[in-house]
């Protein structure tokens, strides 16, 4: 049997994306050892009850001590406070990455307080569910999905490409880019649909008075949807909104503009705009699908994956 990739890799927060890279790490034989931190004693515990790795802190010090392999899961607002705990403890030489899906705020919290003499390579991989937790967490959750780096300028290529083959061997696909450029494309790919799913559900449960329960006895697989990604996590899309802000408000005007356009096209009966708008979204859909990216998605029916090239704005001027 071959050596696995890592000798020793540490999982800091072990929620849905943490316990799903804990099941493919077990299953690909990629560590030699696991060793899994996570602030919260009861989901610490729950994480052992799964047998997710081979060693169990609440402090994520003891996890990375040794380890060459650091992978921190946790909501992106908390980045900092993990990289202020587990600075003084890494091995000279570990590889740092983190899954957080927004990525200048996460490099800004975190470089400045990581030792020089390891590899910080920021990630995100484009795999989630809007469930949280370690019981959420799966295998195959990264299969055929994206991974995005967004590397520093001393990005070491050779730590680089050992990151880049551990996460093929969790199934993914590997692309790079900048971390504004990052933000950016998944403002509108990612953070944008979530927000819109939060809004109209939380629109249509301030109609409740109104529809009384016709909102959920009628729900079309169109609200539906919806509710699916307006379940998401709360601490963690707080987070993201907070530390992708920037890209965020900018998306959001681009999309009140034309949501606005939209509602003008409904108020003076323009169906030729409405028609010729409806067809070209239709086509971006056809091209995704042509493009390979529809998956299933657990108990949930069929969802689109977001690909960063899909549907990017022009860069500002
Ligand atoms: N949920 C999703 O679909 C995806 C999430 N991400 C990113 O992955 C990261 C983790 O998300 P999930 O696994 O979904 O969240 P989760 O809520 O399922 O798990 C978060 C884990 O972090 C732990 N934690 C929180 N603060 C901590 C701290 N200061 N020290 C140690 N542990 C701490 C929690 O106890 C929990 O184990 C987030 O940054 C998120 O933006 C990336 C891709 C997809
Ligand atoms: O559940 C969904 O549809 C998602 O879009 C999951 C997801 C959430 C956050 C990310 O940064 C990446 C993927």
């Amino acid at each position: 049997m071959s050596a696995p990739l890592f000798e020793k890799i540490a999982l800091v927060g072990i929620g849905l994306i943490g316990s799903s890279l804990a099941r493919v790490i077990r299953r690909e034989r990629l560590a030699g050892e696991i060793a899994i931190a996570t602030r919260s004693p009861a989901t610490l515990a729950r994480a052992e009850e799964l047998g997710l790795g081979d060693s169990y802190s609440t402090e994520a010090a003891t996890a990375v001590a040794n380890a060459d392999l650091v992978i921190v899961s946790v909501p992106v607002g908390s980045s900092g406070a993990v990289a202020a705990e587990i600075a003084p403890a890494l091995k000279p030489g570990a590889i740092v990455t983190d899954v957080g899906s927004t990525k200048r705020s996460v490099i800004a919290q975190m470089q400045p307080l990581l030792p020089g003499n390891v590899h910080f390579i920021p990630g995100h991989p484009l795999a989630g569910t809007e469930k949280s937790g370690p019981d959420a967490g799966f295998a195959d959750l990264f299969e055929n999905r994206w991974c995005i780096f967004t590397p520093l300028p001393d990005t070491d290529p050779q730590a680089l490409e050992r990151l880049s083959e551990f996460w093929r061997r969790c199934g993914a696909n590997i692309d790079t880019m900048d971390a504004d450029h990052h933000d950016m494309v998944l403002a509108i790919v990612s953070h944008l649909p979530h927000i819109i799913a939060y809004n109209i559900v939380g629109t249509a449960d301030d109609l409740e008075t109104v529809t009384k329960s016709e909102v959920i006895k009628y729900s079309a697989s169109g609200f539906r949807d919806f509710t699916r990604l307006a379940a998401s996590d709360p601490t963690m899309w707080r987070d993201v909104c907070l530390h992708n802000k920037d890209a965020i408000l900018e998306m959001l005007a681009r999309f009140s503009e034309d949501l606005a356009s939209l509602q003008r096209a409904i108020r003076w009966g323009d169906g030729e705009k409405l028609f010729d708008m409806f067809t070209r979204t239709r086509a971006v859909r056809r091209s995704i699908i042509d493009a390979g990216q529809e998956i299933d998605v657990p108990d949930f029916g069929r969802q689109v994956v977001e690909h960063p090239g899909a549907v990017m704005p022009a860069a500002k001027s």
